[in-house]
């Protein structure tokens, strides 16, 4: 006997669908306005470790654990309201795995019953691919905003910091302060100990910096070379100083030797600090010069020393 391959003859037509129901990769879940299980395709059996006998005696929330009665209740509303959309959940398999799901939810009227009758994807790989994108944006930030020698922020996430903290300045009519610190005599230091010595010295200082200024909302930032420079939101002048203060005997305090220096038998830092207020717009360009000219005033009036001024009182 030869089966019809007529597209149109009903019964072809009803074994391409047995077929399909059988074979398709997704899950195919109805439920009835209860939210128990009425039929479930092979898929479905394969993947969550039931059979569909031990199924058809279950509700949608022993398998579902972001379900329970009433929120299927809650849900059966949205499906009569909405008759078809997509959401996302849980499975919890026999064997106890959460399998993360992508559901196409389908309201169908049957023999004058409503049932939901659903489509269900396994997204596992998606979301795990998901997870590694967000992990991988949020490296790629993260190397994009830090300093790679010192972990501390970088130049460009400084500027973009200052910018955002001048406007709000201005805003706030809120104090705000700058640092500017730079390491005493490196050259020096360099010439004697070498590039890596260097190098681990600009680290250290980095982390005694970092460690000394404790203002909340701070940005500390490797400037370039061996300048550093902080950025204090809210801070008026004093305390800006006592931070800096504190910064330079944090850098003093590590006792990196450093024979060739004329300040110090160790390494040591000078800071110019700079705090604004008041309503004049200044660019952040005005506002490095400034701490800038503070900072070359603690050089020449001798190094390891912090200079500080505060303009627009
Ligand atoms: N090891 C190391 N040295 C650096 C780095 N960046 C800048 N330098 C060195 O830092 C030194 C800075 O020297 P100068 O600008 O002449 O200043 P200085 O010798 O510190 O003298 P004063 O700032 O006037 O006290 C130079 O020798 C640079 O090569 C770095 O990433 N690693």
């Amino acid at each position: 006997m030869t089966t019809s391959k007529d597209p149109g003859d009903p019964s072809y037509r009803a074994m391409l669908t047995q077929v399909t129901v059988d074979k398709l990769a997704d899950m195919i879940i109805w439920l009835d306005e209860h939210g128990r299980y009425v039929f479930v395709n092979p898929a479905t059996t394969r993947l969550l470790g039931y059979s569909a006998d031990e199924l058809s005696r279950m509700h949608v929330w022993d398998v579902d654990p972001h379900f329970d009665e009433a929120r299927w209740r809650a849900h059966w509303a949205e499906v009569v309201a909405r008759k078809s959309f997509r959401l996302e959940t849980v499975n919890r398999s026999r064997a106890g795995v959460d399998i993360p799901i992508e559901v196409t939810v389908n309201l169908v009227e049957h023999e004058g019953r409503r049932f939901n009758c659903s489509i269900v994807r396994d997204i596992t790989e998606r979301k795990r691919f998901e997870a590694e994108l967000r992990a991988l944006n949020d490296r790629i930030y993260r190397l994009s905003v830090t300093d790679a020698l010192t972990g501390l922020a970088n130049r460009r996430h400084f500027d973009i910091q200052l910018d955002a903290e001048s406007r709000r300045q201005l805003q706030w009519a809120r104090p705000l302060s700058l640092v500017l610190a730079d390491v005493d005599a490196f050259k020096a230091f360099n010439d004697a100990h070498g590039h890596v010595e260097g190098d681990d010295a600009l680290q250290r200082v980095a982390g005694a910096l970092q460690a000394a200024v404790s203002v909340p909302g701070a940005t500390v930032a490797r400037y370039g070379g061996e300048e550093f420079a902080c950025i204090l939101p809210g801070t008026p002048h004093g305390q800006a100083m006592a931070v800096a203060e504190q910064a330079r005997q944090a850098v003093q305090a590590l006792g990196i030797a450093h024979a060739q220096s004329a300040v110090a038998p160790h390494v040591t830092a000078s800071l110019g600090v700079l705090t604004v207020q008041g309503a004049q717009p200044r660019s952040p360009d005005e506002l490095l010069r400034l701490a800038d000219r503070a900072l070359y005033r603690a050089k020449r009036e001798g190094r390891n020393r912090v200079v500080g001024e505060c303009v627009g009182a």
